[in-house]
């Protein structure tokens, strides 16, 4: 048997989820504790960027600009989708492209990490690295790709509302509870 032993039962994950949602939504950090609690591997979409690039994100933006930035994570996004079954943490932009979306739900299952604006603006607003947010007024730009985004992140397979007073674990777990509604996603057997 291949399962490992979660929560007094065995999971098997059998198609990589795709964590989705705005910046600060909790993608890297609740994606990082999902993979262990489901002893998959943790890969993040914007670090493997990173790492390809040998340079941050604001530098490649800076350096190539957005559109760049883009292609590459589209490459990276459908690289990573042909690994064996894992958490794919993905930049907050990515699920804004149709052919992103297409690769995800068709090879994967989207999760839309919902935070609340304010929940948002809290995580973020103390870092400088989100080269979009670098504008004179970074609450307003927050808001204003909030409500252009919401709309489509609404079309992920599963949706899972993030509160404040959440745990990363915490998270975890409503993300497994959700997977569970997905047999074809996640094989249980208590
Ligand atoms: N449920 C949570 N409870 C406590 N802190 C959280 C929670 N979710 C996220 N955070 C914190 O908020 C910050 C931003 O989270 P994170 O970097 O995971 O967001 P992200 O969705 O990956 O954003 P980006 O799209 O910019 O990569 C981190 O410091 C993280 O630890
Ligand atoms: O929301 C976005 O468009 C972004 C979020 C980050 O994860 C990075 O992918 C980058 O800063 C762009
Ligand atoms: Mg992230």
């Amino acid at each position: 048997m291949d399962g490992r032993d979660t929560r007094a039962e065995t999971v098997r994950l059998k198609k990589t989820v795709v964590l989705v949602g705005m910046m600060g939504a909790g993608k890297s950090a609740v994606g990082r504790a999902l993979a262990s609690a489901l002893h998959v591997p943790f890969r993040d979409s914007d670090a493997e960027i990173e790492l390809a690039a040998n340079m941050s994100i604001a530098e490649i933006f800076a350096r190539d600009g957005e559109p760049f930035f883009r292609r590459k994570e589209t490459q990276v996004i459908a690289r990573l989708l042909d690994d064996a079954p894992a958490v794919l943490s993905t930049g907050g932009g990515a699920y804004m492209s149709a052919e992103n979306r297409a690769m995800i739900t068709e090879r994967g299952v989207a999760v839309w990490l919902d935070a609340d604006l304010p929940v948002l603006w809290q995580r973020v607003k103390h870092k400088d690295t989100r080269p979009l947010l670098r504008t004179p007024d970074p609450y307003a730009t927050l808001s204003e790709i909030y409500e252009r985004r919401v709309p489509i992140y609404a079309k992920a397979d599963i949706i899972v509302k993030s509160g404040r007073k959440q745990s990363l674990e915490a998270m975890a777990d409503r993300v497994i509870d959700a997977l569970k509604a997905r047999p074809d996603v996640l094989e249980c057997e208590t």
